[in-house]
């Protein structure tokens, strides 16, 4: 059994700073594969087993424990583990294990059904409604639904899972809290507040997806545990769970001693539209991103503020190293074609009229915020533009940062559609454009064509306030520059590279000891 969140970083070697992904199908094809080469319920022994052990090794003290059993086999691990607490509490002082059983028992698949008679046998007690207030439990095991949960929750279930959700008892989901879809972290209840007391989850045989992207972070807990029932996975991940680290590498900076600025990379930035007659301004958003690819070892960072009629500020007096100009004099160097440029922090409809010329002329080329507003929808079965199909031709690198709402734009759908599925979504964006794409939100998903996704494991709540978007577009920015051509070759290179850089974005609140939340220029000082 080992912890998964909150993660062990930055001192992670490299090989521990991924882990394979297994949605509901692969899962069920592992599970079939091991139950065939085990004996009869040991998979369900050995889950239960771990359940009992992490929920005694939580809350040595519990004396009151509730098992929250649902009909199925999730169910059957809650019973399984019901038996062992039982067997562990006996004979103490105020010792109590209950089982709340939902769902049909007569319709309980066979191994759940087996363990249901090793929790009777050991002398569990039986309720069919939540104890009332005055008689919490020390802990509560939810075990209503895992892998088998795939539409909205129906019946007695409804009750059983908002009882969970907001009980005061500290709670251990089984698998996955009750609730979430496994494969895309959607919620298939109502909307879920935080919960009021500790919770964790252990999640069995395989990782799922679902615990990392969208709601999986919000309602699994202070804690993701992982227990692989002593299997290992013969099947190629859906996807990978990445972690920080690695980037940026500041020891091997300090040890290139030979090495000048030239060596690090180029990043301009162009958007950051300034004041002008409708009074309306954007220049902090590309001031963020040149601050940003700066802070994380670009060796020279241009910004290229639009005009919006005001004049321009002379320095950036935060960050003074930052080269200052219009976003007609950049564009009228050749700084598009050599350096990463990082397009639509904060440039405004102006965007539009500049994005066919980076489309054509920059080969490495970050698409954020008003420049993918810039790109319009881009449904299926339309002809992709001339521009792109080019790009694809010549092996030129783009990446694109949206957040769900934008990418709903690009898809032509709305967020909650984009929300529901967010590996998806990531995934149909990419291989349309042939570009890296990194969907922001909780679980940022990175996906590039022809490779698994990425979901990023590093971040929480402190990043979601203004311009930490503008922050990682410059991340992506400098860890593109940093890059040489051979290092970006493939497809699962580019997705590395940027993911590197959100993983380094996701770790700048991890230490955050303020009193305050940070904003986001807090983020890189
Ligand atoms: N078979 C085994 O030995 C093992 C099973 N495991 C556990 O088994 C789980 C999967 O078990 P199942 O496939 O039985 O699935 P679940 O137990 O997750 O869910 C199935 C139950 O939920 C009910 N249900 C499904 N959708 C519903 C809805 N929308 N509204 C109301 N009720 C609904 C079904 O009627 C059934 O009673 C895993 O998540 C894991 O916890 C693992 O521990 C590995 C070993």
């Amino acid at each position: 059994m080992e912890r998964i969140v909150p993660a062990r970083t930055p001192t992670a070697p490299a090989s521990a700073r991924r882990w394979p992904l297994h949605g509901s199908a692969a899962t069920r094809v592992i599970e079939q594969w091991a139950a065939g080469s085990l004996a009869p319920h040991t998979l369900m022994q050995r889950a239960g087993q771990a359940v009992a052990r992490l929920a005694r090794a939580w809350r040595p003290h519990a004396r009151h424990i509730l098992v929250v059993a649902g009909g199925g086999n999730n169910g059957g691990d809650g019973w399984l583990a019901a038996a062992l607490l039982q067997q562990h509490v006996a004979g103490l002082p105020g010792a109590r294990v209950q089982v709340w059983a939902l769902g049909d028992t007569s319709r309980q698949p066979p191994d759940a059904r087996w363990a249901r008679a090793q929790a009777l046998a050991a002398g569990v007690e039986v309720i069919g409604a939540p104890p009332a207030e005055a008689a919490q439990p020390d802990v509560v095991i939810d075990a209503v639904f895992g892998l088998g949960l795939s539409r909205r929750v129906q019946g007695s279930a409804v009750d059983a899972v908002h009882w969970l959700h907001t009980c005061a008892a500290p709670t251990l989901c089984v698998d996955l809290p009750s609730g979430l879809d496994a494969d895309s972290g959607h919620w298939w209840v109502e909307a879920p507040a935080s919960p009021p007391a500790p919770r964790l989850t252990l999640t069995l045989l395989t990782l799922k997806p679902g615990l990392f992207t969208g709601l999986g972070r919000a309602c699994a807990g202070d804690a993701i545990w992982f227990d692989d029932l002593g299997v290992s996975p013969a099947l190629a991940p859906d996807a990978w769970l990445t972690l920080p680290g690695g980037w940026p590498d500041v020891p091997a900076l300090q040890r290139a001693h030979a090495s000048h600025k030239g060596r690090r990379g180029d990043v301009l930035v162009l958007g950051g539209q300034l004041p002008g007659a409708t009074g309306v301004g954007m220049t902090g958003a590309a001031i963020l991103a040149g601050r940003a690819a700066l802070r994380a070892g670009a060796g020279r960072v241009y910004v290229g503020l639009l005009d919006g009629g005001a004049p321009m500020p002379a320095l950036d007096t935060g960050q003074p190293a930052l080269m200052l100009r219009t976003a007609e004099a950049a564009l009228a160097s050749s700084l598009p074609e050599h350096a990463v440029v990082v397009a639509g922090c904060g440039g405004g409809p102006a965007m539009a009229a500049l994005l066919p010329a980076l489309l054509a002329r920059a080969p490495r080329l970050v698409l954020d915020a008003d420049a993918l507003n810039a790109l319009g929808p881009l449904s299926s079965g339309t002809a992709l533009p001339e521009a792109w199909v080019q790009r694809r031709k010549a092996g030129w690198h783009t990446v694109l940062t949206p957040h769900p709402l934008e990418a709903a734009r690009l898809l032509g759908c709305d967020s909650a559609r984009v929300q529901a599925d967010r590996l998806a979504a990531a995934r149909t964006l990419a291989e349309r454009l042939g570009a890296t794409v990194a969907l922001k939100g909780s679980g940022t998903v990175i996906a590039a064509p022809g490779t698994p996704p990425l979901v990023n494991l590093s971040g929480d709540g402190l990043l979601a306030s203004a311009g930490t978007g503008d922050v990682l577009a410059g991340l992506i920015g400098a860890r593109l520059a940093a890059a040489d051509e051979a290092t970006l070759a493939s497809a699962a290179a580019r997705a590395d590279a940027v993911a590197q850089a959100v993983a380094a974005h996701g770790a700048l609140t991890a230490s955050w000891r303020g009193h305050w939340p940070p904003t986001a220029t807090d983020l890189l000082l």
